[in-house]
């Protein structure tokens, strides 16, 4: 098969001989490195020529050196090799990076941006490669820099982010717990209370509020202080909530008041609940609690319910009162 040789690129501006002189000023002057590979079988590459430039580089006289006689580490000479094999394949020019360097005792290995291009014969074969290699070190390290920068960078904002979503967390904790007793507070208790009366209302379960008040509580801080007061504030909410199921809810209404809610809960059980509660508290904390229960109806919503539970409280309040 006979191929035809491509025009050259400045055939209708230039004559041969201008068009030889540019292609020589170039091989010449040009500051990156130019080479010409004889390829005398794809595994035996010979250097045919070197431009001035890449002859600075290299240091000692190169032409007629196999591509493994050029460069002293054999897996460079190996991957270099590779690139060319992989032109003559694809007899097309190829656009590589590369590492390496041509001494043995050199530093930091070199970055390369090399154009391979094949060229033929009349008989269409590849007898040479024509290269063109640019050192881009200094601009692979500083993208190396940049990289390394930015990740440092992901790294302190992921860590930034970590540290506001935990402080977040404790806010919320914070904002959402009874300071003295650690249970939920009142403004946590309506929110939790009123998704669970959503829940009851969908699904048609029952549910039940209780009101719990420590008897005589201004008593106990009049004789035995406010501390000890807290202490039983603290020992009676502890209580509650060991006596309790995961799934009730249970916070600090206010002063010496708490308030649970039982979902799934009919009033038969939550009064059994209740008594136990109080048996709990009596035996634990050294008090006793007044008590009021609330059924929750669809129509019900926090308020009206604690308001029952309230009045239910004062009635056992009042009728204790008057037994004694
Ligand atoms: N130690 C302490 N006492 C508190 C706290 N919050 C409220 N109190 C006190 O709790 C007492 C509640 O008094 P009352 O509402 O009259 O209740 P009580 O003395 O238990 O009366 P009854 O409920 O009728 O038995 C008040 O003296 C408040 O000052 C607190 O965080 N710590």
């Amino acid at each position: 098969m006979s191929h035809q040789p491509p025009p050259l690129v400045f055939q209708d501006m230039l004559t041969h001989h201008q068009d030889r002189a540019l292609l020589q000023e170039l091989w010449e002057h040009f500051p990156e490195h130019m080479f010409l590979i004889r390829v005398e079988s794809p595994q035996r590459f010979v250097v045919e020529a070197v431009n001035p430039a890449q002859q600075t580089t290299i240091g000692y006289p190169c032409v007629g050196l196999t591509i493994e006689e050029l460069l002293p580490d054999a897996e460079q000479a190996r991957s270099v090799t590779d690139h060319y094999r992989d032109c003559l394949a694809c007899d097309h020019p190829l656009r590589y990076e590369e590492i390496g360097h041509f001494h043995e005792e050199s530093g930091e290995p070199l970055h390369w941006l090399t154009l391979l291009v094949p060229l033929h014969d009349d008989q269409g074969r590849t007898t040479h490669l024509f290269g063109i290699s640019q050192n881009v070190t200094e601009l692979r390290l500083a993208r190396q820099a940049l990289e390394a920068q930015n990740a440092r960078l992901e790294a302190l904002v992921a860590e930034r982010t970590a540290e506001l979503q935990a402080s977040n967390a404790r806010l919320e904790a914070l904002a959402s717990r009874d300071e003295l007793t650690g249970i939920a507070n009142r403004r946590q208790l309506i929110t939790l209370s009123e998704h669970a009366m959503q829940r009851a209302r969908r699904q048609h379960t029952p549910l039940a509020l209780l009101i719990l008040d420590i008897d005589g509580f201004k008593a106990i801080n009049d004789t035995r202080g406010h501390l000890a007061g807290d202490a039983i504030l603290r020992e009676v909410a502890q209580t509650l909530a060991d006596t309790l199921r995961e799934s009730d809810l249970l916070g600090r209404f206010g002063g010496d008041e708490f308030v649970a809610v039982l979902p799934d809960t009919r009033a038969e059980d939550a009064r059994h609940l209740a008594e136990r509660l109080r048996g709990a508290v009596t035996q634990r904390c050294g008090c006793t609690l007044g008590l009021g229960i609330a059924d929750f109806t669809p129509h019900d919503d926090f308020a009206s319910l604690v308001e029952r539970a309230d009045r239910a409280l004062l009635r056992a309040k009042r009728a204790r009162g008057a037994s004694r």
